[in-house]
């Protein structure tokens, strides 16, 4: 008898692969309209600054797919899992992963979405444009909308504080602000009744139960610039308040939203962030990505496993 087959399409944002792919991308986020010469030189010189022309970025997500692939294929040697990427901006596209499972003949698939946490706008548009195409095509499909509380995502990220921690050196752990944080989105998703924020709230929660911390906050990062209002507080804003009001001077920020190394995170984290920290005179630290961390890999195999059904 022949294994079981089954396509797995890992989706996520998608990055440019070079500096001179940033307008291409840029104008797809904009729905096809192009960023203006201000906007692309800012974004531009954002990428420049974490890269220096050389994108490791793209190259995360591919290494995440490749060792949940490997990882799936250990836990049931019974089935044959493929993975395949399907990116929300840039090439191959969510269209572009699930037409190639119909081509090498997949009939039976599960979506997942490199981000814990459910929103409509963020995981809830990879599903559809997904669901969408696989429609299109016969496909069967099922998706993985979110797992935040797993034990495994919440131990390595457990692990990752208390390892962190230690760069403070002898300051007493109640000196040492815990700020966890996730990408903002526009306020108007509060209307929607959206589950994001408090699913960022569940993992937070449980990540400071499990560590044993007290000392901890939440906090918005990477808000976009579109006139509307975006959820705060805003990072930035966070470390001001933490300076002037609760004299805080340690600072540990671990982005529970990120799950390997963006521009939200070598950027927005390590430099913008850093910048204004060392101004206020904050020792600021944040917690290493998941990227391929076993853990993080047994989340995702398990989470996905759990979508299959079973000949
Ligand atoms: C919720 C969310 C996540 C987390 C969940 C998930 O991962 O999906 C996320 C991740 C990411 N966002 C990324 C990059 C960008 N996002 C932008 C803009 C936007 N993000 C939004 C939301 C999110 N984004 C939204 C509502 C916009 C406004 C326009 C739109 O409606 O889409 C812009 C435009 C300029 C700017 O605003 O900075 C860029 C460059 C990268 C890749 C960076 C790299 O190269 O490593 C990653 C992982
Ligand atoms: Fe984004």
């Amino acid at each position: 008898m022949s294994k079981q087959r089954i396509g797995v399409l890992v989706m996520s944002y998608g990055t440019p692969e070079s500096l001179d792919q940033v307008e291409a991308y840029y104008t797809h986020i904009r729905r096809g309209h192009p960023p203006t010469p201000e906007q692309l030189k800012d974004l531009t010189d954002r990428y420049e600054a974490i890269v220096g022309g050389f994108f490791p970025l793209r190259e995360n997500t591919n290494k995440q797919v490749q060792a949940l692939e490997d990882r799936l294929n250990a836990d049931h040697p019974d089935i044959s899992f493929t993975c395949y990427q399907g990116l929300k901006h840039a090439v191959p596209y969510i269209e572009d992963g699930v037409e190639q499972m119909v081509k090498d003949g997949i009939e039976q698939a599960v979506g997942v979405v490199l981000a814990p946490h459910y929103s409509t706008m963020s995981v809830g548009g990879y599903i559809k444009r997904a669901q969408d195409k696989a429609a299109e095509s016969g496909l069967q499909i099922n998706f993985v909308k979110s797992y935040h509380l797993h034990p495994q995502l919440l131990e390595a990220l457990s692990q990752r504080i208390t390892d962190t921690l230690t760069r403070f050196g002898d300051t007493s752990r109640d000196e040492v602000r815990i700020v966890f944080t996730a990408h903002s989105l526009p306020e108007k998703i509060l209307e929607m009744k959206d589950p994001y924020p408090e699913q960022l709230l569940e993992t937070s929660r449980a990540i400071a139960a499990q560590t044993g911390i007290s000392n901890w906050q939440f906090g918005w990062q990477s808000a976009g610039q579109t006139g509307t209002p975006w959820l705060g507080p805003d990072i930035l804003d966070v470390l001001q308040t933490i300076s002037s009001e609760k004299q805080f001077k340690h600072v540990l920020v671990c982005p529970i939203g990120f799950v390997s190394d963006h521009l939200e995170v070598l950027y927005d984290l390590d430099i913008e962030a850093q910048k204004t920290a060392r101004e206020l005179g904050i020792h600021l630290e944040r917690t290493p990505s998941l990227n391929t961390d076993p853990l993080y890999m047994g989340a995702l195999s398990d989470v996905v496993y759990a979508q299959c059904e079973r000949k």
